[in-house]
């Protein structure tokens, strides 16, 4: 069989990247690490009610809550634990922070430092594990700054430019990684025989345009003048301004819906509401809003807070929240379109 015929392990591909300069040894085996990672936790989603590991954290009756203030779900708090275990003793990191976990935590002093800062949700769309719909891992990739002996919370603070890779797992009918080093996106799926993930996808591409969004449209009436007015006119379809019938779509795990738009194009939504603007949005920048831009973007779509291009928001704090607009790069220019000209009408 020819190389070129032959399926491309996620290892393959890694190894192919750095003979190319993409990526360094020590990021390959980062990667490689939290895919592995990643298949712990898709065996563990994959067993269920089988596995015990559905419902709540904490005793009956009273859940643990976790630095958001949501309740944590026993998966929210394995994949943690998943994730930071294979990570700890590789060599290759120096930090890790993660949404479960109030701050990040160094490598210990006994452990080999690496030079990168991992950032990860470790289950995303927890609210679908106990009703078996699509969860996922999001993660992201950035450099330590140099000469630092003790990293902590303030050396994550690095726009979503300075990421040196991003990617998500989604634990769905098939898992899939799919991961960006700054040179595309590309999807693989775990072949759950051999226990390995497979190319499948090399260089995803978003449609620019598209008849298909995403947004919980329960928080309707809590959004600002500009989003009611944007999704109105998707709403009006072929009779409104827009001229075309929009469809909609809404999982409710970021991973899913987002994997929905790299595969076939859309919009995908959190806007600013009454409920979360104290908060600054939902979402959050450091392991759910950037990594996910960066893959969206690699891919040849668009990703914004609604008024300024995500990648280049500054962090201010390691669980910022952000409003988010992401997927086809004509129609998130729209939503930002809607939002710029109602602020220009206000000011
Ligand atoms: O419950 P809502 O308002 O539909 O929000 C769903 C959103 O919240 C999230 O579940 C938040 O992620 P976590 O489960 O990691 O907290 C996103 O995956 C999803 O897009
Ligand atoms: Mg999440
Ligand atoms: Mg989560």
């Amino acid at each position: 069989m020819s190389p070129s015929t032959s399926a491309v392990s996620l290892t393959r591909f890694l190894i192919e990247a750095e003979r190319e300069g993409q990526i360094q040894p020590d990021l390959r085996l980062l990667i490689e690490v939290v895919a592995r990672a990643c298949k712990s936790i898709s065996i563990a989603v994959g067993k269920g009610a089988l596995g015990g590991v559905l419902g709540d954290a904490g005793t009956p009756g009273e859940a643990s809550i976790n630095v958001q203030g949501e309740a944590q779900k026993k998966l929210d708090v394995l994949s943690n634990e998943i994730l930071l275990e294979a990570n700890a003793w590789g060599g290759h990191l120096a930090a890790l922070a993660s949404e479960e976990m109030d701050h990040a935590v160094m490598i210990p002093q006994d452990y080999p430092r690496g030079r990168y800062l991992l950032l990860f949700d470790p289950l995303d769309g927890s609210s679908n594990i106990d009703v078996n719909i699509s969860v996922g891992t999001i993660f992201s990739v950035l450099a330590c700054p140099q000469d630092i002996d003790s990293p902590c919370d303030e050396h994550f603070l690095q726009p979503g430019t300075a990421q040196v890779a991003a990617g998500y797992c989604t634990y769905g009918p098939s898992t899939m990684l799919v991961l960006t080093v700054g040179h595309g996106t590309h999807a693989f799926t775990l072949d759950r025989e051999v226990g390995g993930f497979v190319l499948t996808t090399r260089g995803m591409r978003i449609p620019e345009d598209t008849k298909e969004f995403a947004v919980n449209m329960s928080n309707q009436r809590h959004w600002e003048p500009a989003m009611q007015s944007y999704v109105g006119d998707l709403l009006a379809g072929k009779e409104g301004p827009r001229g075309k019938d929009f469809n909609m779509r809404w999982v409710a795990s970021m991973v899913a819906d987002v994997h929905r738009i790299l595969t076939r194009g859309g919009i995908f939504s959190y806007p600013l509401d009454a409920k979360c603007a104290d908060k600054g949005g939902k979402l959050r920048l450091m392991y759910e809003a950037n990594p996910m831009s960066m893959l969206v973007e690699q891919a040849g779509g668009a990703a914004s807070t609604g008024r300024q291009r995500m990648l280049e928001v500054r962090p201010t704090h390691l669980h910022q929240r952000v409003p988010v607009f992401l997927g086809s790069r004509n129609e998130v220019e729209m939503a930002v379109r809607y939002h710029l000209e109602r602020d220009a009408a206000a000011a």
